[in-house]
């Protein structure tokens, strides 16, 4: 295991922000830390980095108790952002680079590589400030991982993205895992859990409600969707033993049943009306597994 947290609990004046969470991130895999506001996700971060101590439990990394040494190699995309406004482009990744013990030309071409792979190399020279706020995150974003870090932790890497930057971002995170980092990222959005993701966790004020790898979490939690698609109504179907619910959009039907069991069943019911255009048995969604284990949607 890349990562070990292990009861790890913060409190701030007596209140609880982080409350017992037990998880492990493996090595090279990508990792959601899902949640909604004040879930506990960016003082999980800071903690792990050494910027908080935590108030009980402990982290581990490669089995050794983490310390500076460790949390100096982390790639880190903090939440409240943290270039200098002033500083042009490459003047602030050289310097951060440099903290990070790297050359001066070293820093250059990997700036200039990341430039490219972003299309942006025009703003090399550019001060921080008159750059657009997707290219600034791209810009934080390079200067997260600079100097090739093993462990990236990305705190809502793709907030306040437009849709064609999010996508950039999210390809660029992607190469990096696959080139061997392991990336922790943090998000209130479930489509970017659903997509990037082999493991996850939900926390939920400060309570870690499910972690693991994502096919066992949605193996455990048993529940699956249906979708039929037809002319005949079968809005019978929400009387059949284990169904949990059922919604119509027009003529298809979702439904959701209690295990994979109860789906043979309904098909049997409806092959009888003769002709369907579709029958699909779905994995439960992420959607599903938040709002059934928290109680509402975010
Ligand atoms: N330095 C601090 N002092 C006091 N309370 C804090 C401090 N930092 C965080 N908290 C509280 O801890 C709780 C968890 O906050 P945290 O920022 O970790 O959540 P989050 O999941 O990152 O949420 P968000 O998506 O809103 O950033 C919140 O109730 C927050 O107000």
């Amino acid at each position: 295991m890349t990562l070990e947290l292990s009861g790890l609990s913060k409190s701030f004046n007596g209140q609880t922000a982080v409350d017992q969470i037990d998880l492990n991130v493996p090595t090279g895999s990508m990792y959601g830390f899902l949640g909604g506001n004040g879930a506990g996700k960016t003082t999980t971060f800071r903690m792990i980095l050494g910027l908080l101590q935590p108030s009980e439990g402990h982290i581990t990394y490669n089995g050794e108790k983490i310390d500076y040494n460790v949390t100096n190699q982390i790639g880190y995309l903090p939440e409240e952002r943290g270039l200098h406004p002033k500083l042009k482009v490459d003047e602030q990744i050289r310097y951060l680079g440099q903290l990070k013990g790297m050359s001066k030309q070293d820093a250059d071409r990997r700036l200039d590589e990341w430039l490219e792979r972003f299309e942006v190399p025009e703003n090399r020279t550019k001060r921080i400030e008159k750059l657009s706020k997707g290219n600034q995150q791209k810009i934080q974003l390079i200067a997260s991982i600079i100097h090739d870090p093993k462990l990236i932790i990305l705190d809502e890497p793709f907030s306040g993205l437009d849709p064609v930057n999010v996508e950039i971002l999210k390809s660029a995170v992607k190469e990096l895992n696959s080139r061997g980092a392991t990336i922790i990222f943090s998000t209130h959005r479930m489509e970017h859990v659903e997509e990037l993701c082999e493991s996850m966790c939900i926390l939920n004020k400060g309570r870690q409600v499910v972690s693991g790898r994502i096919d066992e979490i949605r193996k455990d939690f048993g529940q699956k969707e249906i979708i039929i698609e037809g002319e005949h109504d079968i809005s019978f179907l929400k009387d059949m033993p284990g169904v949990i619910d059922m919604k119509q959009i027009r003529n298809r039907y979702i439904l959701k049943i209690e295990d994979e069991s109860y789906a043979e069943p309904i098909f049997n019911e409806i092959v009888k009306l003769g002709y369907f255009k579709r029958f699909q048995v779905n994995e439960p969604s992420i959607n599903d597994i938040f709002i059934s284990k928290v109680g509402y949607g975010i």
